[in-house]
C-alpha cells in the first residue's frame, strides 16, 4: 500500500461539515473536533508507517514474510480508517441530534415566549382596567371627602355649641355645690368656734379646779409637811431604834414614829414623833419623790414651794436631794416633761439660781468662775440663769454642787459645810393670759453635829479648827432656822436676834 493510497483512504472517511457537535454546539466547534480526530489518526498512521518502513529497510524479509507484514499494515490502516469513519459518523450524528434538540428547545422557548407575551398583554389590559377603577375611586374619595368636610364642620359647630352649654351647666352646678359646701363649712366652723370657746372656758374652769385641788391637797397635808427618812444601816443604828407604834396607819396622813435609845444616864428611853410620813427600811429616792412630787404641779401653777432637808450630819440629806436619782433631778425631769406635754397650749420658761450660805456669807454658785473663787452676793441679788433644756439644767446643777463647800469630817467623808439653796423659777405663759411665775426651792442644810466631836485631844490642826468653826456656825444657823420656822408656824416673832 503506497502513501497516496493511505491518504485517499483517509480522505474518503473525512466528512468536512460545518455542523454543531452536540446539542447546542456550533459548526466551528464540530469542524475543530473533526480536524483534531483526523490529524490524530493521520499522526498515528504516519508513525506506524514510519516504523514499518524502517523495519523493512533494516530487515531482510522473504516474500511471504513481507506479504504478511504488508497485510498487517494494511489491516492496521483499514482498522484505523474505519474507526476514524466511525468516530466522524458519531460526531456528526451527535452534532445533528444536538442541533435538533436545540431547535426543539428553541421552538419550545418561542412558544413559551408567545404564551408569556399573551399573559403579559392580558396583565397590561388588567392593569389598565385597575388604573381606571382606581381613578374612579380617587374621584369618589375626593368628592366624598369634600361632602364629609362640609358635614363635619356643620356638626362640629353644633357639637361645640352643645359642649359649651353642657360645660356651662356643669360649672353652674359646681358653683352651686361649692357655695353650698362653703355654707356648710362655715356653719361647721361656727359650731367648732363655739365648741372651742366652750372648751377654752372648760379648760379655764378645769385649770382653776385643778389649782384649787392642788391647793386643797396642800392644805390638807398642811402648808408645812414634815417627812422623815431614816438612813438604813446608820452609825447610830445600834444606839437608837425606830418603831412604828401605830402599825395599822403607817401610811395614812399621820405616821408616828417611836425612837428608843439609851439616855445619858444609860437608861432606855422612848420618844414618839409625828410626821406626815416616815420612810425607813431602805426605801428608795423614787419612793420619797412620789410622796412629794405634787409640789411640782403647784409650782407650775404659780405657787412658791420649798423642800428642805434637815437633820444631823451624815444622815442622808444630800443623798436624798442631790444624788443622780435624787429629788432635784426628779423634779427637773417632771417639770420639763410637763412643759413638753403642754407645748402648744402653754409655753414654759425655766430660770435657775444656786447659792450657798457659808460661815454666814452668801455666795452665788452660778457666778463662781472656773478657778472656784466664790462670788459673794447680797441675798436676793443672785443670778438667774435661763435654762434651755433639761440636759443643760442637770449639767449646771451638777457643777454648782461641785462648787459647794464640803469637807471630810469624822461623821461624814463628804460633809456639806454650807447651806445650799437651789431655786427653779417656772414661768408659764398662755396666749392672751397673764403668765404665772412659780418657784421650787430646794434647801439642803448642813447637818447639825455635836460640838467637839471633830476635835481630837491636844492642839487642833488648822483644818480641825476650821471644821470646828464651821460646825459651830452650822449649829447656830440651824437654831436660828428652827426659830424662824416656829415663828412662821405660830405667827410670833422670835425674841432676841430678830430674824423675822
Ligand atoms: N438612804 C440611803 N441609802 C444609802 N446610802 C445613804 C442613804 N442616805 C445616805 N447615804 C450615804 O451616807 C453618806 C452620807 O450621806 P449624805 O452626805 O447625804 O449626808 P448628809 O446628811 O448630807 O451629811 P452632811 O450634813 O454632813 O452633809 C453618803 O455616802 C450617802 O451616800
Amino acid at each position: 500500500m503506497s502513501d497516496d493510497q493511505r491518504l485517499d483512504c483517509v480522505e474518503d472517511t473525512v466528512v468536512p461539515q460545518n455542523e454543531e457537535v452536540r446539542g447546542g454546539a456550533n459548526s466551528d466547534d464540530l469542524q475543530a473536533h473533526l480536524s483534531s480526530l483526523v490529524s490524530e489518526h493521520i499522526d498515528n498512521l504516519s508513525h506506524n508507517l514510519n516504523s514499518f518502513t524502517e523495519g523493512v529497510k533494516n530487515t531482510v524479509y522473504d516474500d511471504d514474510e513481507l506479504e504478511f507484514q504488508v497485510g498487517f499494515v494494511r489491516s492496521h490502516i483499514n482498522h484505523s480508517l474505519s474507526s476514524l469513519a466511525q468516530e466522524i459518523t458519531t460526531a456528526v450524528h451527535n452534532a445533528n441530534t444536538g442541533h435538533q434538540d436545540a431547535h426543539i428547545e428553541f421552538a419550545e422557548q418561542v412558544e413559551q415566549m408567545k404564551r408569556n407575551n399573551s399573559k403579559f398583554l392580558l396583565a397590561i389590559s388588567r392593569m389598565n382596567d385597575i388604573r381606571g377603577t382606581k381613578d374612579n375611586v380617587d374621584e369618589n374619595i375626593l368628592e366624598n371627602s369634600a361632602q364629609l368636610a362640609s358635614k363635619s364642620a356643620k356638626a362640629g359647630v353644633e357639637l361645640g355649641a352643645k359642649q359649651v352649654c353642657d360645660d356651662t351647666e356643669y360649672w353652674k352646678q359646681s358653683a352651686q355645690e361649692f357655695e353650698e359646701s362653703l355654707k356648710l363649712q362655715s356653719e361647721i366652723m361656727q359650731q367648732q368656734k363655739a365648741q372651742l370657746a366652750k372648751n377654752e372656758k372648760d379648760i379655764h374652769l378645769f385649770t382653776a379646779r385643778y389649782q384649787a385641788m392642788v391647793e386643797e391637797l396642800a392644805a390638807a397635808k398642811g402648808n408645812i409637811q414634815v417627812i422623815c427618812r431614816i438612813k438604813p444601816g446608820g452609825a447610830d443604828e445600834d444606839l437608837i431604834t425606830f418603831t412604828n407604834p401605830d402599825e395599822g396607819h403607817r401610811f395614812l396622813p399621820w405616821s408616828n414614829l417611836r425612837a428608843t435609845y439609851q439616855n445619858d444616864s444609860n437608861r432606855t428611853e422612848s420618844r414618839d414623833f409625828e410626821f406626815q410620813r416616815a420612810f425607813g427600811n431602805g426605801e428608795s429616792n423614787e419612793t420619797i419623790f412620789n410622796e412629794v412630787k405634787d409640789f411640782a404641779h403647784s409650782a407650775a401653777l404659780g405657787n412658791a414651794c420649798t423642800i428642805m432637808a434637815y437633820g444631823a450630819t451624815g444622815t442622808g440629806k444630800s443623798h436624798t436631794f442631790l444624788s443622780e436619782n435624787g429629788l432635784v433631778n426628779s423634779y427637773i425631769d417632771l417639770l420639763f416633761n410637763l412643759a413638753a406635754e403642754e407645748r402648744g397650749k402653754y409655753e414654759y420658761e425655766f430660770y435657775l439660781s444656786a447659792i450657798e450660805i457659808y460661815l454666814n456669807k452668801v455666795f452665788d454658785l452660778l457666778l463662781t468662775p472656773v478657778n472656784r473663787q466664790k462670788v459673794e452676793v447680797k441675798l436676793g441679788a443672785e443670778s438667774n440663769l435661763k435654762l434651755d433644756s433639761q440636759q443643760q439644767a442637770i449639767e449646771i446643777i451638777k457643777h454648782t454642787i461641785e462648787r459647794r463647800e464640803s469637807a471630810s469630817t469624822k461623821q461624814n467623808e463628804t460633809s456639806s459645810r454650807s447651806h445650799f439653796v437651789l431655786s427653779l423659777r417656772i414661768v408659764r405663759k398662755m396666749v392672751g393670759e397673764t403668765p404665772t411665775s412659780g418657784v421650787m426651792n430646794f434647801l439642803d442644810t448642813c447637818g447639825s453635829e455635836r460640838a467637839g466631836r471633830n476635835l481630837s485631844s491636844g492642839t487642833p490642826s488648822p483644818q480641825e479648827a476650821l471644821i470646828f468653826e464651821q460646825g459651830r456656825d452650822i449649829n447656830e444657823s440651824l437654831l436660828d432656822l428652827g426659830k424662824s420656822i416656829r415663828s412662821v408656824a405660830t405667827g410670833v416673832s422670835p425674841r432676841g436676834r430678830g430674824y423675822l
